[in-house]
């Protein structure tokens, strides 16, 4: 058994969810309530090791009103226990999961086991579907998946994704070098591509917000 997962990613016309220096402010005042009332409906946020270090975010609800509780379990999936320590997402605020394989070092684990449950799942990288299913184990029924674009790729790959929410802003970056929603090796021929459903669509001030249930 596993959560449900919901992708929410916001994005450039031209699909980059960073720049190639990792600036990433894209989503409108609107968009980012909007983010904030989903991560109030989850049970946990995950994001990807690169995307804690890109951005030291804190993973919590603070754009709308929150009762205390309401912030979400964190989840980082951090294969070597890069976490920093002094990093947001490893404060107070909320509960936090790392999902780290056994290549890590026993001395890190040790260190981020004095701030947050370490799920230990994995060779090399982290065994996805190990941790959603412990993370399931743990009480998560609903896990809102953040980015960045690599574990967007691992996810969908993966069949670990139920739902994709984009909010497309009215800007492009360009940049060959920039993040897009999904990198990772990428598929050869379109004809494998991951097939999406349109739910709905609707527009947030300068924003067109996108979601699709994925085919299975
Ligand atoms: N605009 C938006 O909505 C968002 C933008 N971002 C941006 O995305 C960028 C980070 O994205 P990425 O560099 O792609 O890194 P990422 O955040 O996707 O982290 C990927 C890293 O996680 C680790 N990992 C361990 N096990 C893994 C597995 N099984 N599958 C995949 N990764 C695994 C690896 O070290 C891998 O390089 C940042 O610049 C951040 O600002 C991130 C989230 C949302
Ligand atoms: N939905 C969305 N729109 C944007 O424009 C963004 N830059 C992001 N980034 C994600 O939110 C995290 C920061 O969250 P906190 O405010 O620090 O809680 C960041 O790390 C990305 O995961 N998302």
């Amino acid at each position: 058994m596993r959560p449900y997962v919901i992708l929410n990613a916001a994005m450039t016309l031209d699909g980059k969810i960073a720049t190639k220096t990792g600036s990433s402010e894209i989503s409108g005042e609107e968009d980012l309530r909007r983010v904030h009332e989903l991560r109030r409906e989850c049970d946990a946020i995950m994001v990807g090791i690169n995307t804690v270090l890109a951005d030291d975010p804190r993973l919590t609800v603070h754009r709308v009103d929150a009762e205390e509780g309401d912030n979400p379990v964190r989840v980082v999936v951090d294969s070597r226990a890069r976490t920093p320590l002094n990093f947001r997402v490893l404060n107070d605020e909320a509960p936090t999961v790392i999902g780290v394989s056994e290549s890590a070092p026993a001395s890190r684990v040790n260190e981020l086991r004095k701030r947050a449950e370490v799920v230990v799942a994995g060779k090399e990288r982290v065994n996805l579907c190990l941790l959603l299913e412990r993370l399931h184990e743990m009480g998560v029924r609903r896990l809102m998946l953040e980015g960045g674009s690599t574990l967007n790729y691992s996810m969908l790959t993966e069949g670990l994704v139920d739902e994709v929410r984009v909010c497309i802003a009215p800007m492009i970056a360009g940049g060959r070098e920039a993040r897009t929603l999904v990198d990772g090796e990428g598929i050869d021929d379109m004809s494998d591509a991951i097939k999406l459903e349109l739910e709905r669509f609707y527009t947030l001030g300068e924003d067109l917000i996108v979601e699709y249930t994925v085919k299975r």
